[in-house]
């Protein structure tokens, strides 16, 4: 396999990234992001920000969270440490999975990542204490684009599979959908 793999999701433009890990006797070694290959593949991804976060305590839950345009953004999220369920909602304007949502399990090590194309909202559940997480994005932050959907939202009803621990104050206030909303022109 090349060093680097996408498998489609159900979402549209929403993929699993499989890795190439190399193990020797000294461990193991995995290319986590590479441009050449994901052009290569249809999806270039021109990185702008790096950022990490620990969730200490199982059932932990962040999100939902995306930015609004001009400020849209993809994101490539790899676990590094412990075990996360991984959750996109499509919030793209007209597009057929309008709302849908999507999870994935990653664990550390599992030569796994989840690549969410700009339009989708991104949050997750931490399965095992410390679980740690590398964001890859593609646009700067921009606080004042930033937009939030309930984790609790019945519109959604995404199904955590533990029960939801440690919301920050910001996340507990996101609004529930209107009927009024209609998602992101990209
Ligand atoms: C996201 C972000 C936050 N911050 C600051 C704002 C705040 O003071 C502190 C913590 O921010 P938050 O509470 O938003 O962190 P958090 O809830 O972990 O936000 C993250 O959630 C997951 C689900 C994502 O998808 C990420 O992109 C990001 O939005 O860090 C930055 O300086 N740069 C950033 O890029």
């Amino acid at each position: 396999m090349s060093d680097l793999r996408l498998h489609e999701l159900p979402l549209v433009g929403l993929f699993a990234l499989e890795h190439k890990v190399h193990g020797d006797e000294r461990g193991r070694f995995a290319r986590l992001f590479c441009a050449g290959s994901l052009a290569a593949c249809g999806q270039p991804l021109a990185i702008r920000q790096i950022n990490h976060s620990i969730s200490r305590q199982r059932g932990t839950v962040r999100g939902l969270h995306f930015q609004r345009p001009p400020h849209s953004e993809a994101k490539l999220i790899t676990c590094l440490r412990g075990a996360v369920w991984d959750v996109a909602v499509d919030v793209r304007a007209g597009s057929p999975t309008f709302l849908h949502w999507h999870a994935e399990h990653l664990e550390a090590g599992d030569g796994r990542s989840l690549l969410l194309p700009p339009g989708f909202a991104h949050g997750f559940q931490a399965l095992s204490d410390d679980a740690e997480l590398l964001y890859l994005h593609s646009a700067d932050y921009s606080p004042e684009y930033e937009a939030g959907l309930s984790v609790h939202d019945p519109r959604l009803a995404i199904a955590w599979p533990l029960p939801i621990e440690n919301l920050s104050p910001r996340d507990a206030s996101h609004p529930l959908l209107s009927d009024q909303f209609q998602g992101v022109r990209l």
